[in-house]
């Protein structure tokens, strides 16, 4: 299974390829426009969100609410664009686009670096595709991953667990359906109120200072088969291909998988996840520190995965940079930008690994409908148990 998506943040639409799905797989549009709706949401967004409400067009591959095992195809129209028809449409020559012209790179975007290498003297030919506008895209992408993870079974869920100097505990024993609710509640997707409140007040007080601010992510997948992903090669490791969907999300910088960092402080009886066996649950851990895998395959335990986002680029206070074009410095001067984006990209996180997990999914057990795939899962499960 494989995807492309394409489209500028404030051109006509996104566009989104899915290809290699399984046939006959219940299909539901409105679940892929709910994901969308969660992404949009959380305390920190700027105003472009309000200007959006992003739902899918399903363009093909799908039929009477079942996938048809021809390339799934989708668009998400930019509602912005009506503004922005005119602004995209000057040339960067034209006398009038002077004023238009992206000349003034933000430290922490893509904007000087992308300019260099494509040669763009005007920085909007970057801004556009790099914007995490994309994020909407690899939403909707994940969104259909999830009804075939949701079709075997699998449940996906994240939340926040920190933002800027507040964090919360690890937790241990939620399920991803109680994280899945809780987070559902809270303006920071957070699971603590207590927590929840003291990130709500950084926020507003880095936007008030014209700053912004990051954190980390974590995401559940829950009733994973054993045996997803493989140790034979390091680009079958799913663990690798997690961190690699993690971090592809603009400004994230860095993965743990299971208590992450902190194996590196531990003695290995504090980390190995002890092996045991029972009549009705087959193989199963005393623990899950290593977060579900080993050898770059699932272990049966849920997968946890966390994620840290960098602060916003987009600062309001200035920080130091050079116009391109006279190589004189400036201050920022910003029309607008989220202040943090934390709670929406955890829902990207889950969606972009959701995508991961399917696609192994589907790279593990080959079928051509859901009903074969959901046949083959059921099987590894059972022999599993039986092994
Ligand atoms: C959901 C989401 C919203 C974002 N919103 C903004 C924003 O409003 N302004 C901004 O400068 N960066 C924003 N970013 C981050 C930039 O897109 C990102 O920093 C940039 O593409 C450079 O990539 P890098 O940080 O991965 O190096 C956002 C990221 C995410 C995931
Ligand atoms: C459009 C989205 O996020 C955008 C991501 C983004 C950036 O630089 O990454 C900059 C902002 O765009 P604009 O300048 O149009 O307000 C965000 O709003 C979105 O999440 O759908």
């Amino acid at each position: 299974m494989r995807y492309l998506t394409a489209g500028e943040s404030h051109g006509p639409q996104l566009t989104m390829i899915v290809e290699g799905l399984p046939s006959r797989l219940p299909f539901s549009k409105e679940e892929v426009d709910k994901q969308l709706a969660r992404r949009q949401k959380g305390h920190g967004r700027g105003r472009r969100m309000q200007i959006e409400s992003d739902q899918v067009q399903i363009v093909s591959g799908v039929r009477f609410g079942q996938t048809t095992g021809a390339p799934l195809s989708m668009i998400i129209e930019n509602k912005d664009w009506k503004k922005w028809t005119e602004i995209m449409s000057i040339h960067p020559d034209e006398e009038k686009a002077t004023k238009r012209r992206v000349s003034r790179p933000r430290p922490g975007h893509a904007d000087l670096n992308g300019a260099i290498k494509y040669g763009h003297r005007d920085m909007r030919d970057v801004l556009e595709r790099s914007s995490a506008r994309e994020t909407a895209a690899r939403t909707a992408v994940g969104a259909v991953a999830r009804q075939v993870l949701e079709f075997c079974g699998i449940r996906v869920a994240g939340h926040v667990v920190r933002i800027g100097s507040v964090g919360t505990r690890r937790l241990e024993g939620w399920t991803a359906e109680a994280i899945a609710e809780q987070s559902e509640q809270s303006p920071v997707r957070c699971l603590d109120p207590e927590a929840e409140k003291a990130m709500m007040q950084l926020i507003d007080q880095a936007k008030e200072e014209g700053d912004s601010l990051g954190g980390v992510v974590e995401v559940v997948v829950e009733n994973v088969p054993i045996g997803l992903g493989s140790h034979v090669h390091w680009d079958r490791k799913l663990d690798a291909r997690l961190a690699q969907a993690m971090v592809s999300i603009n400004a994230f910088k860095g993965v743990e998988i299971g208590i992450g960092f902190e194996a590196g402080e531990r003695k290995g009886s504090q980390v190995h996840d002890e092996i045991l066996w029972a009549e009705e649950k087959g193989f199963h851990r005393a623990s899950n520190r290593l977060g579900g895998f080993e050898g770059g395959m699932t272990n049966g335990e849920p997968i946890v995965v966390r994620g840290v986002m960098k602060p916003i680029p987009t600062l309001y206070k200035p920080l130091r940079s050079v116009d391109i074009d006279t190589k004189e410095p400036f201050e920022a001067s910003i029309e607008r930008s989220d202040s943090c984006a934390v709670p929406a990209a955890s829902v990207v996180a889950e969606n972009v690994i959701a995508w991961e997990v399917a696609q192994a999914l589907l790279d593990t057990f080959t079928a051509d409908t859901a009903e074969d795939l959901l046949r083959e899962v059921n099987r590894r499960r059972e022999e599993a148990r039986h092994f």
